[in-house]
């Protein structure tokens, strides 16, 4: 284990049956870290969840937890708390019961049991209902319950599953906050899971972007969103225009073709965002296939022989209607290198 490291990953293997899911994963998580696992369905976030919480064994490698290694111990004995997607909180018992039910199944009771579970629910904002039923409770409320139910348990780490998923845009950007402020005030390690990057960005402090049961790359929001390092990156933080590099032309969906600057050492490939193709300028020409005016911004679609090219251009600027041919530039100071 490196020396500051809360939860490390080493050489972690998942399977099910003969199917190995996340292979050979390592991955150091530091006490206070929010980390985020991104990545699309079926890329093993949850099964390395699962595994990091004690309920499925691990086909090969370990995991230790603040200097134990936990592979073979069982969930109730790791010291990591789970919230689902899914947080379900028993209807018929109220708040307090239901944030005190894992603390009395640990034989606490009276003045200890109420005093963790009262300041629990202070944590996070629901001290005034205490004696609520979860019926009586909006979305955003039921879920700072069950984050109140795990945060009693005094977990080394907490693992949130799609944490927010089932809220609305409105209720997920308060509970978002609330994660957040409740995490940093109580120095609580955290790993979610999402498939959400606007959620791994503005929640993470890093972010592990998992493709294949392999991390793909690992950074803070920073990193990944404006220095991606492979073209599957790139595509999941919003840019559009990615070609890989052979024999020193761009290579798309259509013929390669070459920039009048020399293109970087080593890269791979180059990608544009779509705000960063110059349109009306420049030594490449395209029609305009699509067109669609979205408040600050109009999104364009140009058909051109190396593929298509999507743009976005201030709103302010005149309208380009379909079928009009258009000049535009890709600007090698632009681009964003992607070395793999
Ligand atoms: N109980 C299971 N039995 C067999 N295969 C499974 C099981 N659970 C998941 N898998 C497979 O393991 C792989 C990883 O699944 P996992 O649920 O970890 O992905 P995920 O990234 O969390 O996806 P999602 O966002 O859809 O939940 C997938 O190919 C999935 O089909």
């Amino acid at each position: 284990m490196s020396e500051h490291s809360l939860l490390s990953l080493k050489n972690l293997s998942l399977a099910y049956g003969k199917n190995t899911v996340v292979d050979r994963l390592n991955l150091e998580i530091a006490k206070g870290e929010l980390i985020a696992l991104l990545g699309p369905s079926g890329c093993g976030k949850t099964t390395t969840m699962r595994a990091i919480a004690g309920l499925m064994t691990p086909s090969g490698g370990e995991i230790v937890l603040d200097g134990r290694d936990v592979t073979h111990v069982p969930p109730n004995r790791r010291e990591v708390g789970l919230m689902f997607q899914s947080y379900a909180l028993f209807p018929h018992l109220s708040v307090f019961e239901n944030v005190a039910f894992g603390l009395k199944l640990k034989g606490m009771r009276g003045n200890a049991l109420a005093e963790r579970v009262n300041s629990g629910l202070s944590a996070v904002g629901l001290g005034d209902y205490a004696d609520r039923r979860p019926a009586d409770l909006s979305g955003g409320q039921q879920q700072r319950v069950a984050l109140a139910r795990s945060l009693v348990m005094d977990p080394k780490v907490l693992l949130l599953d799609e944490p927010l998923s089932n809220l609305d845009a409105r209720l997920r950007l308060e509970m978002r906050t609330e994660l957040q402020r409740v995490q940093k005030e109580n120095n609580l390690t955290m790993v979610f899971v999402t498939h959400d990057q606007a959620e791994a960005l503005s929640l993470a402090d890093r972010i592990v972007v998992m493709q294949d049961g392999a991390i793909e790359q690992l950074g803070t929001p920073e990193d990944i969103y404006n220095r991606p390092e492979s073209a599957f990156v790139a595509d999941f933080v919003g840019f559009e225009n990615i070609f890989s590099v052979k024999n020193g032309k761009l290579h798309g969906k259509g013929e390669a073709f070459s920039l009048d600057a020399p293109i970087p050492e080593g890269a791979n490939g180059l990608a544009w965002r779509p705000q960063l193709v110059r349109l009306g300028e420049g030594p490449f020409t395209g029609t305009v296939i699509g067109a669609a005016f979205v408040g600050q911004m109009r999104e364009y679609v140009l058909a051109t022989p190396f593929g298509q090219i999507k743009a976005d251009v201030d709103a302010a600027l005149p309208a380009h209607p379909l079928d009009t041919e258009l000049a535009f530039d890709l600007n090698i100071e632009d681009a964003v290198v992607l070395k793999r």
